[in-house]
C-alpha cells in the first residue's frame, strides 16, 4: 500500500501554460492589426528605481513585444509629485493609441495610490485595481470590466489543471488589494466557501488544513508546512520571496510562501516557484490589454 510519503502531486507548470496563452494573446494580436490596421497598446508607469520593480516592469515590457502589443515607457524619478503623475495618468487616458494603463506598485511614500488608481480610466485599468472594478468584484450580479491579473491567474491555473471550484472550502493566506482579497473574491463568485487567513489570525495551521483550495499570497517564505496541507488539496503559491543563498551567483533564489518539497508529498496539485503564478500574471496583463483594444477599436464586448 502506498504511503503518504508516496504520494506525488501534480506539479501545475505555469511557465508551460503560460507560454500556450501567449501564442493564442500573438494570434489574436496579429488577426486585429491586420483587419482593423490597429495594435494594442499598454502604457507601464515605473516611479524610482526598486530593483524588483524595475525586473518586473522589464519583464512586461519584453512580454509585450513578444506578442506585437505596442509597449509605452513612462519612467518617472523617485521625486515626482503626486500630482505630476496624475497629470501623466490623464495624458494616457486620453491617448487613443494607449488601451492600457499600468502603474507598478508600490509607490513611493509621499503618493497616495488610492488616489492615482482611482485616475485611471476604467476602460483602461488593465490591473482590475481601480477601487469601482474591485467594488464591482465584490458584489453579487455585477461584472468588472477587468480582472486584477494574479487573482485571475491563480483561477486559469486551477481550471486548466481541472480543479473544479464549486462547492470547495478554499483557505487564502493574505488580504492584500492586489491579491489576498481580490483572489478571494473571484473564489467567492465561483462558488467556493471562503475563508480569509491573515496575519492576525489565531492557529492557521488548522484553518489551512481543512482547505480543497488553498491560495497563499504572505509573503513568508516556506511558512506553510506539508504537515499543514489536507492530502490531495489544490495548493497555488503566489508568495515570491527573495532568500540569500551565497551558492548562487546572483546570491539569492525565490521561494514561495509554501514548502514545495513537502508540499509535493502531500498535495493534489502544487504550483512551483519560479514558474508557477508569476508567469500567468503576465498574461493575464497580456490579455486585458487586448481586451481593452479589441472594445476601443471594434467595440467588442465580453462578459467577464
Ligand atoms: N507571482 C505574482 O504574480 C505575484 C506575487 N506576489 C507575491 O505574493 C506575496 C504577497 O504579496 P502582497 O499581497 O502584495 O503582500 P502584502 O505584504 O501586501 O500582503 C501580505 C498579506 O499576508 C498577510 N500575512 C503576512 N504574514 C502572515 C502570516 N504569518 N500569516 C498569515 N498571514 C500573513 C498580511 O496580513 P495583514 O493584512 O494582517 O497584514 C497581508 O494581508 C509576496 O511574496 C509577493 O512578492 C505579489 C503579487 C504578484
Ligand atoms: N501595478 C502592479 N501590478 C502588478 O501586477 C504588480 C505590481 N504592481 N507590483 C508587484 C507585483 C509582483 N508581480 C509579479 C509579476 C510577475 C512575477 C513573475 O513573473 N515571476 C517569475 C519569476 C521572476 C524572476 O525570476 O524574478 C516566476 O514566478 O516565475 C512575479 C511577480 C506583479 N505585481
Amino acid at each position: 500500500m502506498a504511503s503518504p510519503s508516496d504520494r506525488k502531486a501534480t506539479i501545475i507548470d505555469g511557465k508551460a501554460i503560460a507560454e500556450t496563452i501567449r501564442s493564442e494573446i500573438a494570434d489574436e494580436v496579429r488577426h486585429l492589426s491586420q483587419k482593423h490596421g490597429k495594435v494594442p497598446g499598454l502604457a507601464v508607469v515605473i516611479v524610482g528605481s526598486r530593483k524588483d520593480s524595475q525586473s518586473y516592469v522589464s519583464m512586461k515590457r519584453k512580454a509585450c513585444t513578444e506578442v506585437g502589443i505596442k509597449s509605452f515607457d513612462i519612467d518617472l524619478p523617485e521625486q515626482v509629485s503626486q500630482s505630476e503623475l496624475i497629470g501623466k495618468v490623464h495624458e494616457l487616458n486620453t491617448n487613443p493609441d494607449v488601451h492600457g494603463i499600468l502603474v507598478q506598485l508600490p509607490l513611493p511614500k509621499h503618493i497616495n495610490e488610492e488616489k492615482v488608481l482611482s485616475e485611471i480610466s476604467l476602460e483602461k485599468d488593465v490591473d482590475g485595481f481601480h477601487p469601482l472594478n474591485i467594488g464591482k468584484l465584490a458584489m453579487k450580479g455585477r461584472d468588472p470590466l477587468f480582472l486584477p491579473c494574479t487573482p485571475k491567474g491563480c483561477l486559469e491555473l486551477l481550471s486548466r489543471s481541472g480543479v473544479t471550484i464549486k462547492g470547495k472550502k478554499a483557505v487564502v493566506v493574505g488580504r492584500s488589494n492586489i491579491v489576498g482579497l481580490p483572489v478571494s473574491l473571484l473564489l467567492l463568485k465561483a462558488d467556493a466557501t471562503v475563508t480569509i487567513v491573515h496575519s492576525h489570525t489565531y492557529d492557521p495551521e488548522s484553518i489551512i488544513l481543512e482547505a480543497d483550495i488553498i491560495i497563499a499570497a504572505a509573503g513568508q517564505p516556506m511558512m506553510i508546512k506539508g504537515s499543514w496541507i489536507k492530502p490531495g488539496a489544490a495548493v497555488i503559491d503566489v508568495g515570491t520571496n527573495a532568500i540569500d543563498d551565497p551558492s548562487r551567483k546572483s546570491g539569492y533564489r525565490l521561494v514561495g510562501d509554501v514548502d514545495f518539497k513537502e508540499a509535493c508529498k502531500v498535495a493534489g496539485w502544487v504550483t512551483p516557484v519560479p514558474g508557477g503564478v508569476g508567469p500567468m500574471t503576465v498574461e493575464m496583463l497580456l490579455k486585458n490589454t487586448l481586451d481593452a483594444a479589441k472594445r476601443a477599436i471594434v467595440g467588442f464586448r465580453k462578459s467577464l
